[in-house]
C-alpha cells in the first residue's frame, strides 16, 4: 500500500500544503490540514513512514527513543539522514526543553537504526496514542526493535543518581483511568484487539544489558527495576510518591509506558531504561530532593555518554544475533 486515498476523508493530510511559500513577506515551512481528530489511521501512518522512506536508502531494523537530555545518544550515529519534525507531514512538534525534534537516520554498530531525538509527552497536549505514533512510523519502516530511553525520578532507596535503570516491567498508572494509546477502534493491521503485556520488556535483551554493563565495569551503578509514567507536568507529590513506593514502583516519570504498549501491540522487541536523573522527595523536609527539569536535563547531559556506549554494547550484541543480516552494513 502506498499512500492515503484521495475518498478517505480520515487520512488526508495534505489539502493545504504550501512549501516554501511567501507569506507576509517569509518564508513558511510545509503545513498540512491536521489530521482529523488527531486520529492516525494506518493509512496516515504509512503516508509518513513512506515520506521517509522516500527520502532515504537507509532501511532501519532498530528505533531508538532519546530521553530528557539524552539527545547526544544520537549523535553518535553515522551516515545519518536527518529529518526534522516540522518537516515530516503530520509529525506533531517537541515543545520540551531538552528535547530537540529530528529524527535521524543512520548506522550504529553496522546496524542500521532510526532515532528519535525528542519525544511526545501527554503532558505536551497530545493524546496518548499521537505521543507513541512515531512507533508505528518505525514499525511501518521496518524496525523489529524499539529502544527506549528515558530520565526518571529514582524512588527505590538503592538507587543513586546517575544510575541506570533496565525496565524490567511497568505500571500503567494512565491506563488505570481507562487511558491508553490503544483507545478506539483496533486496526488489526498493527496488532490484536487485547495485545498481552506479560513479557512486555525483552528478558534476553536485559540479560545482555546486564553482561555489557558488567563489561564496561559500571555494574555498581545498573539496576533492574519498574517504571510508572504520571501524566505530568507537575513532579510528584510526597503521598504520590510514597503510594508509588508501596505499589512496587522504582522509578518515575513521564513517557515511555505507552511507547511501549504500541510497540507490544506491533510486535516489536522492546528494551528501554531510565537514567535516575534525581531522587524522589519521600520526606517533606528534604527540599533539597525537589525535582526540577533542568537538574533533570543536565543529569542527562552528564551521563549521555554513557547511557550511550551501554545502548550501542547491546546494539553490538542484537547485531550479532540479527535475524537479517543482509540488512546490518
Ligand atoms: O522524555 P523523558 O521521559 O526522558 O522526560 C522526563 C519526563 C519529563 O518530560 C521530564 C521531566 O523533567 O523529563
Ligand atoms: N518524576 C517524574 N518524571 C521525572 C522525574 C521525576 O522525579 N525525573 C525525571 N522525569
Amino acid at each position: 500500500m502506498t499512500g492515503s486515498s484521495a475518498s478517505d476523508s480520515s487520512c488526508l493530510i495534505a489539502k493545504s500544503k504550501t512549501n516554501g511559500t511567501e507569506m507576509n513577506g517569509n518564508t513558511t515551512r510545509n503545513t498540512y490540514t491536521a489530521i482529523e481528530n488527531n486520529t492516525y489511521s494506518y493509512e496516515v501512518i504509512k503516508d509518513i513512514a513512506d515520506y521517509l522512506l522516500d527520502r532515504t536508502t537507509i532501511r532501519p531494523l532498530i528505533g531508538i527513543i532519546c530521553g530528557s537530555g539524552l539527545n547526544s545518544i544520537a549523535d553518535m550515529i553515522t551516515d545519518t539522514k536527518v529529518f526534522e519534525y516540522e518537516d515530516i507531514p503530520n509529525f506533531p512538534v517537541s515543545t520540551v526543553e531538552g528535547h530537540v525534534g529530528r529524527m535521524i537516520f543512520g548506522y550504529l554498530e553496522n546496524m542500521p537504526v532510526m532515532a528519535m531525538q525528542g519525544r511526545f509527552h501527554y503532558y505536551e497536549g497530545y493524546p496518548l496514542a499521537k505521543c507513541s505514533m512515531p512507533v508505528r512510523v518505525m514499525k511501518l519502516v521496518g524496525v523489529r526493535y524499539l529502544m527506549a530511553t528515558n530520565a526518571a525520578g529514582g524512588l527505590n532507596s538503592k538507587f543513586k543518581v546517575g544510575d541506570i535503570m533496565l525496565v524490567r516491567d511497568h505500571i500503567n498508572i494512565m491506563g488505570f483511568a481507562g487511558n491508553s494509546p490503544l483507545q478506539g477502534p483496533n486496526d488489526p493491521r498493527f496488532g490484536p484487539r487485547f495485545p498481552p503485556m506479560t513479557n512486555a520488556y525483552n528478558a534476553h535483551l536485559i540479560k545482555i544489558a546486564k553482561q555489557v554493563a558488567k563489561d564496561m565495569g559500571i555494574e555498581n551503578e545498573i539496576h533492574e527495576g519498574v517504571y510508572t509514567c504520571l501524566g505530568g507536568p507537575n513532579y510528584e507529590t510526597v503521598a504520590e510518591l510514597r503510594m508509588l513506593r508501596t505499589m512496587g514502583v522504582d522509578a518515575v516519570g513521564m513517557s515511555t509506558v505507552h511507547e511501549v504498549i504500541t510497540a507490544r501491540h506491533c510486535d516489536l522487541t522492546v528494551f528501554a531504561f531510565s537514567l535516575i536523573t534525581n531522587k524522589c522527595a519521600t520526606g517533606y523536609d528534604s527540599s533539597e530532593d525537589e525535582a526540577n527539569h533542568e537538574e533533570v536535563v543536565t543529569v542527562g547531559r552528564s551521563r549521555q555518554a554513557v547511557c550511550g556506549e551501554l545502548l550501542c554494547r547491546v546494539i553490538r550484541e542484537i547485531a550479532k544475533e540479527c535475524p537479517n543480516k543482509a540488512q546490518v552494513k
